[in-house]
């Protein structure tokens, strides 16, 4: 049965029976979205039908949100559509190994974006490959995006020129490190509620966008049973001579059992990535049993996670 509920002044379609919703998690959703910045680039490893997303797209942000549920995928677009941002939101239908793998590794050279395009294309049931998205963001490819609403009706959308996107690049890094003071996740809160810089909707219809192997400001991880696990996709991936800024906030969401600590949480994910984790946040999201409770877990990526190879791309990580 199709319901719609509402979150925040967002609004959300979707069918309890396909997809994953849990209005218990309406503050943690808005907690987290309230740490970015308008125009920050948004990685949504495990979007669902776009809790993150759409507020965040709503704030300003660049959201690209994957989930491997293609009725997730469906209705994401959906509530993309009914909360005009869908001009912010780029949908994937990928394991999010793949998806975040795709994404943040550079192409392995400009002129390759357009080839990777068409051998890809097919690669996620009808959403934009993410290879589909770098071509479109080097102005290299056709510019087309596709967009499906619930009517069935498709958009074929023009994409920025290269040079916005370059522009967009500097413009959000800017902003990152002005909001997000290394280890202290609570100044961005604080940042966020700035003159200029309030919660309002951000309803200006172009504002460019960085390349994400370029920079990201936050990737979001809400697959709480085996999140710290997906971290090894960040080992090596990202090309440091390309990376603009600082690297990505990380939030991993997980649960902890009584008989556990956050120390051991650390070491789970310090042995994922295969690197030291600096100055961990942890927020108690909600208890889920007498002895387990969820958290989120935020850092920044550490600089130990760099690809520092001069030259080529990065293959994919398969899971
Ligand atoms: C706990 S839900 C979170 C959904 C949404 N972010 C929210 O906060 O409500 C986890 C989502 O991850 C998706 N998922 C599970 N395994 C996945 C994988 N390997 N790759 C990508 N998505 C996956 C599920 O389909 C589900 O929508």
């Amino acid at each position: 049965m199709v319901t719609e509920v509402k979150q925040y002044g967002a609004t959300f379609k979707l069918d309890y029976s396909l997809v994953y919703w849990n209005s218990r998690l309406e503050h943690e959703h808005i907690r987290l979205v309230s740490l970015f910045q308008p125009g920050e680039t948004i990685c949504d490893m495990f979007a669902g039908i776009g809790p993150f997303a759409i507020p965040a797209a709503q704030k300003g942000c660049f959201v690209y949100a994957n989930d491997l549920n293609p009725d997730s995928v469906r209705y994401l677009k959906i509530n993309a559509k009914i909360n005009k941002v869908d001009d912010r939101v780029y949908a994937y239908n990928m394991d999010a190994r793949k998806f975040v793998s795709q994404l943040m590794a550079a192409p392995l050279s400009e002129n390759d974006s357009e080839s990777k395009v068409s051998t890809n294309a097919y690669d996620s049931c009808s959403t934009e490959t993410v290879e589909e998205t770098k071509a479109n963001e080097s102005g290299q490819a056709v510019e087309t995006k596709e967009m499906t609403g619930n009517d069935g009706e498709v958009e074929m959308e023009g994409m920025q020129n290269s040079n916005r996107s370059l522009n967009a690049s500097t413009v959000i890094i800017k902003r990152s490190s002005d909001s997000l003071k290394e280890g202290e996740i609570g100044n961005a809160v604080k940042s966020g509620r700035r003159k200029g810089s309030t919660n309002k909707r951000i309803r200006a219809s172009v504002i460019p966008k960085a390349k994400t192997w370029e920079h990201v400001d936050h990737v979001i991880m809400n697959l709480p049973a085996s999140a710290l696990q997906f971290l090894d996709a960040f080992r090596c991936l990202i090309l440091k001579k390309h990376w603009k800024g600082p690297l990505p906030w990380i939030h991993c969401y997980c649960f902890m059992r009584a008989n556990e600590t956050e120390e051991f949480i650390i070491s789970e994910a310090e042995s994922a990535l295969n690197a030291h984790v600096q100055d961990p946040l942890f927020h108690r999201v909600r208890d889920v049993a007498p002895n387990k409770a969820m958290f989120c877990l935020s850092f920044r990526l550490p600089e130990e996670c760099f690809n520092e190879d001069a030259g080529e791309r990065f293959t994919s990580v398969t899971p």
